[in-house]
């Protein structure tokens, strides 16, 4: 039998886990100054939760049959299961503000499992529930921007969008084209675009909205030509005051103006989203990768509660894996596991429990000292020495059997 990891699993080695806590550390050190809390919600789930009304689509998900609970299967995101596990905790006690953090592994269906495609994931992030509006979309950007500066990476974009205007913007377009229209203008095709059968006002129409992206102050004259109905000219406002606060808050950042994009045409994976819509996005320099996502949703809680109230929602995820190359990429990240500051070495045979009780006072104190027990028996005093050395390890304790050290430093 061979004992091989399913295609797309992965093991993470002590370093890796190293570099991921100092990742996981510094963000999680920024949501508690925010007054987030933390959440851990169940790695499965019902398959019919997951999907969220069709928000998430059933083949990207990993199923697993149970014979009481029917279909379940492994979480792709946390958004969902936040959203449920908040309704299901307020019930019909009045809603105040939520604020909410998350470190966890996803898990997706990687169309390419034959050749090892990832299928585990970690995310970190926050969901704020209970409260709509520019003022907490204002937050939630800021507070990923203070993320972005607080793991020190410089060179990002965020590029911002408005799912609800977008959808609507699409909405003259007749459905059979619709979702290829869509398509065209999420992937940058213009020539596609421009083959499509569409009379020449869609088609007209379709190349303006193409063009709806670039610095916020250039797009939104452009956008302000559409012919607007009134709840797409307040969702327009909406973003444009939340960039407004974030351009006027967040003065830590040089040049912020040149990191914010704004591109009506940006769609997320999952389809919940109802307002505001973004994506941090590195540099070129870096393969630019998606660092994070996510966006306002104020029609998910509602799936999940008996009488289909409605609360909003927004939230964020940073992909941990991206953070971790761009990071190490950057020499960012220890290269390194932490060495042990003491090898206690028992002197005889006689020593051993001496040798313990010895390296049980040495990690009592009050900072974090890293103490290993010396388990071999090595032929010569230079063989011990030198093992304490490969090991980076700082000093050795020799400890005879009345259990008296004597320290020598090696490293
Ligand atoms: N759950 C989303 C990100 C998000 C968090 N909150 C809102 N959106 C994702 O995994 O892409």
């Amino acid at each position: 039998m061979v004992h091989q990891p399913p295609s797309g699993a992965r093991d993470l080695l002590p370093l890796d886990v190293a570099q991921k806590i100092s990742i996981e550390r510094r963000l999680q050190q920024v949501f508690h100054r925010w007054g987030y809390h933390r959440i851990i919600t169940s790695t499965l789930e019902r398959l019919e939760t997951l999907m969220a009304g069709g928000a998430i689509d059933r083949s990207t998900l990993i199923k697993l049959q149970d014979a009481e609970d029917g279909e379940l299967g492994l979480r792709p995101e946390l958004t969902v299961a936040i959203a449920r596990a908040t309704v299901m905790r307020m019930g019909k006690t009045p809603w105040q503000p939520q604020r909410l953090y998350y470190n966890a592994n996803v898990f997706r269906k990687s169309p390419d499992t034959h050749s090892g495609g990832q299928q585990e994931f970690y995310q970190t992030g926050v969901e704020l529930l209970g409260s709509g509006g520019t003022i907490a979309d204002a937050e939630v950007l800021l507070l990923l921007s203070e993320c972005l500066q607080a793991l020190e990476i410089d060179d990002w974009h965020l590029v911002i969008g408005e799912a609800g205007l977008t959808a609507t913007l699409l909405e003259p377009f007749p459905l059979n084209v619709r979702s290829q229209v869509r398509g065209a203008i999420a992937n940058l095709d213009r020539i596609g675009l421009e083959n499509l059968p569409l009379s020449t006002e869609l088609r007209e129409r379709a190349l303006l909205l193409f063009d709806l992206r670039g610095r916020p102050e250039d797009v939104f004259p452009i956008v302000a030509k559409l012919d607007l109905d009134l709840p797409q000219q307040a969702a327009l406002n909406n973003l444009k005051s939340a960039i407004e606060l974030l351009y006027q808050c967040q003065s830590k950042i040089p040049n912020l103006k040149s990191h914010i994009h704004l591109d009506l045409s940006l769609i997320q994976t999952f389809d919940y989203y109802t307002g505001i819509v973004f994506e941090v996005v590195s540099s070129p320099k870096t393969g630019q990768r998606v660092l994070g996502q996510g966006g306002r949703y104020d029609r998910l809680l509602g799936l999940f509660d008996p009488q289909g109230q409605n609360h909003p929602g927004i939230g964020f995820c940073l992909n941990i894996e991206d953070l971790h190359q761009i990071l190490l990429s950057e020499g960012l990240l220890a290269k390194e596991t932490p060495a042990s500051d003491f090898l206690v070495v028992p002197q005889t045979s006689e020593a051993a429990a001496a040798a313990f009780v010895y390296a049980r006072k040495l990690r009592e104190s009050s900072d974090l000292v890293r103490v290993e027990m010396d388990l071999e028996s090595r032929e010569t005093l230079e063989e011990v020495r030198e093992y304490a050395r490969d090991r980076r390890i700082a000093q050795i304790a020799w400890v005879n059997a009345e259990g008296l050290p004597t320290i020598e430093t090696v490293n």
